[in-house]
């Protein structure tokens, strides 16, 4: 049997970082991981973060949950067809439900072949606490990826201090009283933390599809280089309800882009030796009124 690692959490919260660590401690363990994951917007920003060697399929431009669970079977069927594999993580996208994206995992085809072991939700801490200024449905989203989880990462740490870190795992706690909940920072969670999970018996879940949600994405492609100081002024000028940028941008003064991420509020540009397309995604909502850099 194949073990099944689901994970969930909002936007931005740090669910690749997480997969990334996770594909090393497995491999070092000796086991083969394969990967599963969807990214809302039609940029295979995140597989090309997997790395080579790990079987990978990927559903874009959707969520598991709401792109209906035959296409996630198919997947996965093809995955289990063509590749050898010990475990399989699965990375929802931040817009997607916990519960709902189990559906694909609990189909009977794989009842011989998947070991479903747990939801592992990964929290963003600093806008958990600030969680109030989110809209009231991206708020239901956020607060639903927390209850359902099989063991809570309090990640980005590093972001607050003491006396805020212990308000927000008490009040993590007080919305999933039965999951453990571990503070991170980089999603750094020890292999056997991971494989100690079990599933809960879960009740009734409440709705709350991306449809609802109003999330759109946007991608948006620059024919010259970017200004950095104008782009990371447009940035600081952004509206709340941008959750999360990311892509690859070529910066004025360099031959290779940048692969570049936000997520509320905090900007990362870390160098790339390639070619890539100078494009990035934007998911949000009202992102139609957004004015452009
Ligand atoms: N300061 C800080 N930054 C973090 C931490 N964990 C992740 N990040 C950064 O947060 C950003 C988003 O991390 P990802 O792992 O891509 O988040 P994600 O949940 O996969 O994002 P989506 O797939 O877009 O939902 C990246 O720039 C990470 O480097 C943390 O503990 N502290």
């Amino acid at each position: 049997m194949v073990d099944v690692y689901l994970f969930s959490g909002f936007l931005g919260s740090g669910k690749t970082t997480l997969l990334k660590k996770m594909i090393m401690e497995f491999k070092e363990k000796g086991l083969k991981p394969a990967v599963f994951m969807n990214e809302l917007g039609s940029m295979n920003f995140d597989s090309e973060e997997v790395g080579d060697g790990v079987p990978l399929k990927e559903i874009l431009d959707g969520c598991i949950c709401c792109s209906g669970s035959e296409k996630s079977e198919a997947q996965i069927q093809t995955l289990l067809a063509e590749s050898e594999f010990d475990v399989l993580l699965i990375e929802t996208t931040g817009a997607a439900h916990p519960v709902e994206a189990l559906d694909a995992i609990f189909s009977p085809l794989f009842a011989e072949r998947l070991n479903f072991r747990g939801i592992v939700t990964v929290a963003d801490s600093k806008r958990f606490l600030e969680r109030q200024q989110l809209s009231p449905q991206i708020r239901s989203l956020f607060i639903e990826q927390i209850r359902h989880a099989d063991l809570l990462l309090a990640n980005k740490m590093d972001l607050l201090s003491e006396p805020e870190q212990s308000q927000a795992i008490f009040e993590i706690q007080q919305i999933n009283p039965t999951a453990r909940i571990v503070q991170t920072v980089h999603a750094k969670v020890p292999l056997k933390l991971l494989e100690s999970v079990s599933p809960a018996q879960r009740g009734p879940v409440e709705q709350a599809p991306v449809s609802k949600l109003n999330l759109q994405t946007k991608i948006v492609s620059f024919d010259e280089p970017i200004e950095r100081e104008a782009f990371e002024e447009w940035l600081r000028n952004l509206p709340d309800t941008v959750y999360r940028i990311k892509g690859y941008l070529t910066l004025s003064g360099h031959s290779y882009p940048h692969s570049f991420q936000y997520a509320y509020g905090m900007v990362q540009w870390l160098p790339e030796y390639m070619k890539l397309r100078n494009q990035i995604v934007l998911i949000g909502e009202n992102l139609e009124e957004l004015a452009m850099p």
